[in-house]
């Protein structure tokens, strides 16, 4: 299959999750509950975003545990959108994955990120083949749950197939080196690293997200050159423009990026 008879590529829109870690983070600076992490999480949803993704990291600096399960409990009100939580599976996030299930709580993807414990932000993906043998019993048990998995990858084509091997139904473009590239004169190089990596996904039917640094700016290009990005999962930038703009107007900014790159200039 070539990217353009993906049925994902170019008539389906790729969907926004929002990710609502900085709202935990303002949160936590004081001991009062606002802003209300789930409350955010739920007027995302109600203008129009399609999914919710948190990365609870163990220190807890933004998400916490109660977090998880309050937004997956809230998430039962929204069924056709979806529930991300992103983390490394040899630190936290298995729990998380086992313990929603075992209440019969939604949750639709794992995102499996390589972070250490006290790292600042993600900043790079799965190493193939040195990760393959302890990723594949943690793919299985979410699997064994229903969860989608997708792997946090750097946008190397060649990895792509290793990345299915394991049983990874997604993979997760981490797109911060495209982002810092744009608008300069690197961005077309950057951009075209996406391009082969997510060529090589879809021809082996492995599917695409991406996120890291995405924003209303850099959002549409990258779409417009990247085929078959099912999902792309945004935070820092969406939640910094939310204080200006307000959730409603600013996930709708968000969604009409997505459609401008589905809608040929
Ligand atoms: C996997 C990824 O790119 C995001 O989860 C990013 O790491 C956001 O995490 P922080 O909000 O903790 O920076
Ligand atoms: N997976 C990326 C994500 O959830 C958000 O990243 P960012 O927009 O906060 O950089």
């Amino acid at each position: 299959m070539t990217a353009d008879q993906h049925p994902n590529h170019p008539s389906a829109r790729t969907a926004l999750s929002v990710n609502v870690n900085k709202v935990a983070l303002l949160r936590n600076t004081r001991h009062l509950g606002i802003p209300d992490v789930v409350k955010a999480a739920s007027l995302c949803l109600e203008a129009g975003a399609q999914g919710i993704t948190v990365h609870p990291r163990p220190d807890e600096r933004h998400i916490r545990r109660d977090d998880v399960y309050e937004i997956s409990a809230m998430m039962k009100d929204w069924p056709g959108r979806e529930f991300n939580i992103e983390g490394n599976p040899f630190h936290n996030l298995m729990e998380f994955a086992h313990d929603l299930s075992a209440r019969g709580l939604p949750l639709h993807q794992c995102t499996f990120v390589p972070d250490s414990e006290d790292q600042f932000t993600s900043d790079h993906g799965w190493s193939f083949p040195q990760d393959a043998e302890r990723l594949k019993p943690l793919i299985e048990q979410v699997h064994a749950r229903g969860v989608r998995v997708s792997l946090f990858m750097d946008p190397d084509a060649q990895a792509m197939a290793a990345a299915k091997a394991v049983g990874a139904d997604r993979v997760e473009f981490y797109t911060e080196s495209y982002a810092r590239a744009w608008p300069g004169p690197g961005k077309n190089k950057a951009l075209s690293r996406f391009t082969e990596a997510a060529r090589a996904a879809v021809a082996i039917d492995l599917g695409v997200n991406a996120g890291h640094d995405l924003n209303r700016d850099n959002l549409t290009e990258f779409l417009r050159a990247v085929p078959g990005v099912q999902e792309v999962s945004i935070g820092h930038a969406l939640v910094a423009d939310a204080l200006e703009l307000g959730y409603e107007a600013t996930v709708k900014d968000y969604l009409r990026c997505i459609d401008e790159a589905f809608t040929r200039a």
